[in-house]
């Protein structure tokens, strides 16, 4: 999938912006506050409905203005083109348009648009909670495995009445059916995740780590959220009468966590922050290649502040990865100099970013 024509209206101080992007490579280059990291922003809403630098969507709508809107018409593998819309209003309402249908469902948006971020942030894969990590296998498992987004909704319904009865102390007849529920979506959401890690991230992350740090060598496990040697349901049933007690599920899947390591320490723990940098540029092209290989979908790449951290060599390996995995990318910098290497690649639009306009480079 390829973004074609995108269109951004009172995002940020972005009033009004049209562009026709290139199907491999596109650059925004500007001055700091010029609105480069907006215009990623924006598209990132297209991919998950929120943005990637705040929690609040109306401090993203423009100074005095009722809301954003985002579209795109969209090139698919098969030739088939589409068009997407995303609204957000102040009042926090949320409409999605698909080909002129309007939804309420974010993911629907989500299902189309596998679109990946790489900011100087992204390093918090890394350094932060188990939950990212967790959103790390997970993008790839809801963009390859039909069933793994309706297992992963019941899933998350069940631990919700799970915990409301472990907190309501009160003996209840639905329990078990909530808990065998659990259990039996629980089980399969854990077998996927170890399975895509197993038999297939880790191989190819460790590949482009080759690369991109080969002064490390790098031991990836996967923590399930339960004692190994126990189902979840024995699992569940040995913590039961502590986890009633504090009023919520310690075990399962929502406390599995990836782990990885270099010469036996945390990886975090050892690297530079470039090298962190690196190394989660070495995951996420994992999940690009292997959405590519499974499924024919190309993701859409958005790279900002790539100058950030990365000395040029650095830079130089990321991007001619991305740009030969077929991904679609859309990178920010502050001026062409940090990107020198991309004057080889004459497949490529350049726009220069001013005051929330684009103009783009003949
Ligand atoms: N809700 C808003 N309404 C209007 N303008 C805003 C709003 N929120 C932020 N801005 C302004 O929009 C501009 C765009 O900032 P943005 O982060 O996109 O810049 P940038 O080009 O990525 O800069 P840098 O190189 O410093 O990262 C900034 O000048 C910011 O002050």
């Amino acid at each position: 999938m390829k973004l074609d024509k995108v269109q951004i209206s009172h995002f940020r101080n972005i009033d009004d912006l049209s562009l026709v992007a290139h199907g491999s490579l596109n650059v925004f280059l500007g001055e700091n506050g010029s609105g480069k990291s907006s215009i990623l922003e924006a598209l990132h809403y297209l991919g998950y409905a929120r943005s990637f630098r705040t929690h609040k969507h109306k401090n993203v709508i423009s100074h005095e203005k009722q809301g954003f809107t985002v579209f795109c018409s969209t090139v698919a593998e098969n030739g088939k083109q589409q068009k997407f819309g995303i609204s957000r209003l102040a009042n926090d309402s949320c409409i999605v348009n698909i080909n002129g249908q309007k939804s309420k469902r974010a993911t629907d948006l989500a299902s189309n648009l596998p679109i990946q971020i790489f900011t100087p942030q992204s390093s918090d894969i890394l350094l932060g909670a188990p939950k990212l990590r967790r959103r790390y296998l997970d993008w790839v498992l809801f963009h390859v495995e039909q069933s793994f987004n309706l297992d992963f909704q019941v899933f998350n319904k069940s631990l919700k009445h799970l915990n409301a009865l472990y907190k309501s102390h009160q003996p209840d007849q639905s329990l078990s059916y909530w808990n065998d529920l659990l259990c039996e979506k629980g089980e399969a959401i854990s077998l996927n995740r170890e399975s895509l890690l197993n038999d297939h991230l880790i191989q190819l992350i460790n590949a482009n780590l080759k690369d991109f740090l080969p002064e490390f060598c790098f031991e990836i496990s996967y923590y399930r959220g339960w004692e190994k040697g126990y189902t979840l349901a024995d699992s569940i049933l040995k913590n039961r009468s502590r986890d009633q007690k504090y009023g919520f599920l310690s075990v399962g899947p929502h406390k599995a966590d990836l782990r990885i390591k270099t010469q036996g320490v945390n990886a975090y723990e050892i690297l530079s922050r470039g090298q962190l940098r690196m190394l989660v540029a070495g995951m996420q092209l994992a999940q690009t290649q292997y959405l590519h290989a499974q499924t024919a979908k190309s993701s859409i790449f958005l790279l900002d502040d790539v100058g950030a951290e990365l000395d040029e060599e650095k830079r130089k390996v990321f991007i001619s990865r991305l740009n030969t995995s077929d991904t679609q990318l859309f990178v920010t910098a502050i001026d062409i100099k940090q990107l020198e290497f991309l004057e080889n690649y004459t497949d490529k639009k350049v726009f220069h970013v001013e005051h929330g306009q684009v103009r783009e480079e003949i």
